[in-house]
């Protein structure tokens, strides 16, 4: 009896366990088909949200998720295929409570818009002041309002004096013939390939620094030598750029404590500093003791030290400080990187190589000496009014920068409510991106043929002609335009027909060129390259067919 009872209730025991657990497992059940069914609603609801914003939002991530499938592939080509898909504008939402929510446009009527109609309303902004004040401080780079204008007025008056002219062509000119092309000739003579974009890099930053505080860092000289002015302002600038991607209370944090990136970036600070420093205490004594009859400096320091603020005391060495690095940051890479590109360009479009090697021969053909025959082995100085002529050349860089902007994308921040005219909303405090990159290659602007190298679609007649600043936004446009643009066209023609009238230039069979992410558009890998000599008959079938 007792084993039938003990066995009935072990029964009762093992079925109502059974059951308990039936019941556990059906509640179980439901919570699970619950949780499937929000899953699936939110999974499909993210996806139909593709069709209004581009992309699938997702909730608490936005869009990242896509944004990091971006970013392993090609971020640049990413956008670009978003915004043509979206009729090029479209809003990205980034993980709630982030700053990552702005509005991508590669629309011209909004770029009309931003850049020059509502000038006012699209500032720089607190965001990126805040971000880069460390470094660029008060410069025209990072300053809005009466700071920027002040600077703009005074930098634009010296850009188009005569003075400036003779120092930045003098100053070109020196750079390459007495450093650049020995540079090149040594690594013919040893038969070495080199990294192009290394040793053009150096040569704006030399030339830029010679314009700012009229000095010569030296970073071009055989050997190619670290410079510890420049790796200073290298690492400055990289310290800066990561400060982007980081957030805001979390880098803020970093620098209080003195920790990782942030004490890199003290660091390299106070190296750029220690150099403006020296440099401003140097030229303040240098101008103390001149004389007027002595020749004077026309560099951009002279001319802010030699003007007065506001309340008529001269500017603090801070400002000037601030001025100089600014100038520097904004002309030193640049030209540098499109040159790269159209290099690189160019080998891949040999037609357009001999087109530039026929007009440039044409127009030395037309020098009276030449005229007379002259001896080809004479080292050969390109006039300033020869480089103006040169169209054609003016195009090829151009649609180099069409393609590769060498600022790829560029940003504001909206301080008052607004419309863009292709009606997308802008709320207060909204950061909007303009993707310089993806108008090069939109259809809609371009036409068909818009991914290809084309010079020619920048000339009629024969004749180089400029682009809307809206449709070509490679020098921005309204007031904020590059104000280093005339230059940057003369410094990148001289050193590109420098080049090309020695030496073809072969890109390192298997040699990788995809464009690094970062604030200017650097060739990941540099541009390894063997220089092969111009032989004399080769140039001579170009001068002779241009008689
Ligand atoms: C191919 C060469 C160059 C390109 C593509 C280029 C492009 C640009 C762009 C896109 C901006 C607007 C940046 C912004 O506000 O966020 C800019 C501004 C500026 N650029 Fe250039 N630049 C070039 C060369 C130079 C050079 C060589 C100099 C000086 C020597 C220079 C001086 C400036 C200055 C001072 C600004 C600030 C203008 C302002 O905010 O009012 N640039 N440039």
């Amino acid at each position: 009896m007792n084993n039938v009872t003990t066995n009935m209730s072990s029964d009762d025991g093992v079925v109502g366990n059974f059951v308990s657990r039936r019941l556990f497992f059906l509640q179980y059940l439901h919570v699970l088909e619950f949780v499937v069914a929000v899953l699936v609603f939110l999974v499909i609801n993210s996806l139909r949200q593709r069709r209004r914003y581009g992309l699938p939002v997702w909730p608490f991530l936005g869009m990242v998720p896509s944004l990091v499938s971006g970013l392993r592939s090609d971020l640049y080509e990413w956008i670009s295929d978003i915004l043509c898909e979206q009729n090029g504008t479209f809003r990205f939402k980034g993980p709630w409570f982030s700053s990552l929510n702005c509005v991508v446009t590669a629309d011209p009527r909004n770029l009309e818009h931003l850049l020059k109609s509502k000038f006012s309303v699209f500032p720089k902004g607190p965001y990126f002041r805040d971000t880069v004040r460390d470094l660029l401080g008060d410069g025209i780079f990072n300053a809005d309002d009466e700071t920027w204008q002040r600077q703009r007025k005074t930098a634009s008056i010296e850009f188009h004096s005569a003075k400036f002219r003779q120092l930045t062509t003098e100053s070109l000119l020196e750079l390459v013939h007495a450093r650049l092309l020995p540079v090149l000739e040594n690594a013919v003579n040893q038969s070495i390939s080199i990294d192009l974009q290394d040793v053009l890099l150096r040569l704006t930053f030399d030339n830029v620094c010679m314009i700012a505080f009229g000095v010569d860092p030296g970073c071009l000289r055989l050997g190619l030598p670290e410079i510890p002015f420049a790796k200073a302002f290298e690492d400055a600038t990289e310290a800066t750029l990561l400060r982007f991607v980081t957030p805001t209370w979390v880098w803020k944090t970093m620098r209080c404590l003195d920790l990782g990136t942030e004490k890199k970036l003290k660091k390299s600070i106070k190296g750029v500093d220690e150099f403006a420093e020296e440099v401003i205490r140097t030229r303040k004594k240098e101008l103390s003791l001149q004389t007027e009859d002595k020749k004077q400096r026309s560099d951009l320091l002279t001319v802010f030290m030699r003007l007065k603020d506001e309340q008529g005391k001269p500017f603090s060495d801070k400002f000037l400080r601030d001025i100089c690095v600014n100038f520097i940051l904004a002309g030193r890479d640049t030209s540098s990187v499109a040159l790269s590109w159209f290099f690189w360009l160019l080998e891949k479009n040999p037609v357009v190589e001999q087109k530039i090697l026929a007009e440039i021969c044409k127009i030395v053909n037309e020098r009276d000496d030449m005229k007379n025959g002259a001896d080809l082995k004479s080292p050969l100085i390109f006039r300033p009014e020869e480089i103006k002529k040169m169209d054609y050349l003016q195009a090829s860089l151009s649609e180099a920068l069409r393609l590769y902007p060498s600022v790829p994308v560029d940003h504001k921040e909206v301080v008052e409510d607004d419309t863009f005219p292709d009606g997308t909303l802008l709320k207060k405090g909204t950061k909007v991106i303009y993707a310089i990159y993806a108008m090069g290659r939109m259809e809609a602007i371009w036409g068909k043929h818009c991914r290809e190298y084309k010079p020619e679609r920048w000339l009629r007649d024969g004749r180089y002609m400029s682009e809307s600043a809206y449709k070509f936004t490679a020098f921005n446009g309204g007031p904020r335009l590059c104000l280093g643009k005339d230059f940057a066209y003369y410094q990148m023609k001289f050193v590109a027909a420098s080049i090309l009238y020695r030496y073809r230039v072969e890109v390192v069979k298997g040699h990788v060129v995809v464009p690094k992410l970062a604030l200017t558009m650097y060739m990941k890998h540099g541009l390894k390259v063997n220089l092969i000599k111009r032989h004399e008959s080769e140039l001579q079938v170009y001068l002779e067919n241009n008689v």
